[in-house]
């Protein structure tokens, strides 16, 4: 049998506080398990309030910081093994990230371009420039965007949600199999915002791209999610099919949920998302 694209297995992660008089811990992550099949595309939320331990979760999944205990596979493989350069290339290579302030990710004195070239160069066999700049217009146009509309421009003259789409061609450079977005449209104009939420359903229909969504909006996460767990205190509280969590919420933290859930999905029927959305290539 063929192993899961992720597998997250008992993690933890724990934080000591103060020095050795007043010492505490902050058990952030606190024995979370889940996996992703390797051959069926999902979005998988993980929301939570502020503090739950959404992005810590997210941090490890990526193997920027390493579980307390319990461990992370990638397509079988612990994370606590992907060490060598080459190894970590390799694993980003499949795994990609969004995060949530575009503004943040780019540098404002570079051109945006420079991003997308690099990411060729880096994580692909592209090594003449027709090649890394067809690889690169590709992915923008994944996004709806082309690399003639944005070459030679600098972040400040992008609207967010036109970066983020650029942050997310990025991503989707090397191809990847997994995007770990978190929140990653908290900080876009509210109006934009189903462009980016809309896009992620794409990657994850035509180009079979799982998506990890980890955000605190009740709304979007209604709206995107086939599976989701509902972290509180570095737990997982509830959690599945996010249809049948959200038509039966068992705990209290999914009971706001829902609320909140219901009170915009009349708004959105009153109101559909018309923004037009750009096909993505395959
Ligand atoms: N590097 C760190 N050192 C110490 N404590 C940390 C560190 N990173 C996170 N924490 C703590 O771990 C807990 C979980 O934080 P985390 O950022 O993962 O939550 P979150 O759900 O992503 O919150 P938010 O939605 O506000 O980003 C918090 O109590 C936070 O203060």
């Amino acid at each position: 049998m063929s192993p899961n694209l992720l597998d997250v297995e008992n993690v933890n992660k724990i934080f000591a506080r103060g020095g050795i008089i007043s010492r505490s811990v902050n058990h952030a992550v606190n024995n979370v398990s889940f996996s992703l099949a390797a051959d069926k595309p999902e979005v998988f939320t993980i929301i939570g309030e502020s503090g739950s331990g959404k992005t810590t979760l997210a941090g490890m999944i990526l193997n920027s910081a390493a579980p307390t205990s319990g461990r992370i596979l990638f397509r079988g493989k612990d994370l606590h093994d992907v060490r060598s350069r080459r190894d970590r290339l390799e694993f980003m290579s499949h795994v990609q990230a969004v995060f949530q302030n575009p503004f943040d990710a780019f540098n404002p004195l570079k051109r945006v371009d420079r991003y997308l070239f690099s990411a060729a160069q880096t994580f692909t066999e592209c090594r003449t420039t027709d090649k890394v700049e067809e690889r690169v217009d590709d992915s923008l146009r994944k996004v709806g965007l082309s690399l003639a509309e944005i070459q030679g421009r600098y972040p400040h003259e992008m609207s967010g949600g036109q970066l983020q789409r650029v942050a997310i061609a990025r991503a989707l450079v090397p191809n990847p199999s997994l995007i770990v977005a978190d929140e990653p449209v908290s900080m876009i104009d509210a109006s934009l915002r189903m462009t980016v939420i809309n896009l992620f359903k794409k990657l994850r229909d035509e180009l079979g791209v799982s998506i990890i969504y980890i955000t605190h909006d009740l709304a979007t996460a209604y709206y995107i999610s086939d599976r989701l767990i509902i972290m509180q205190e570095g737990r997982v509280v509830e959690g599945g099919d996010a249809r049948t969590v959200l038509a039966a919420p068992q705990h209290p933290y999914s009971i706001k949920l829902r609320e909140a859930v219901l009170s915009v999905e009349g708004a959105w029927r009153d109101e559909p998302i018309t923004e037009a959305m750009p096909a993505v290539a395959s």
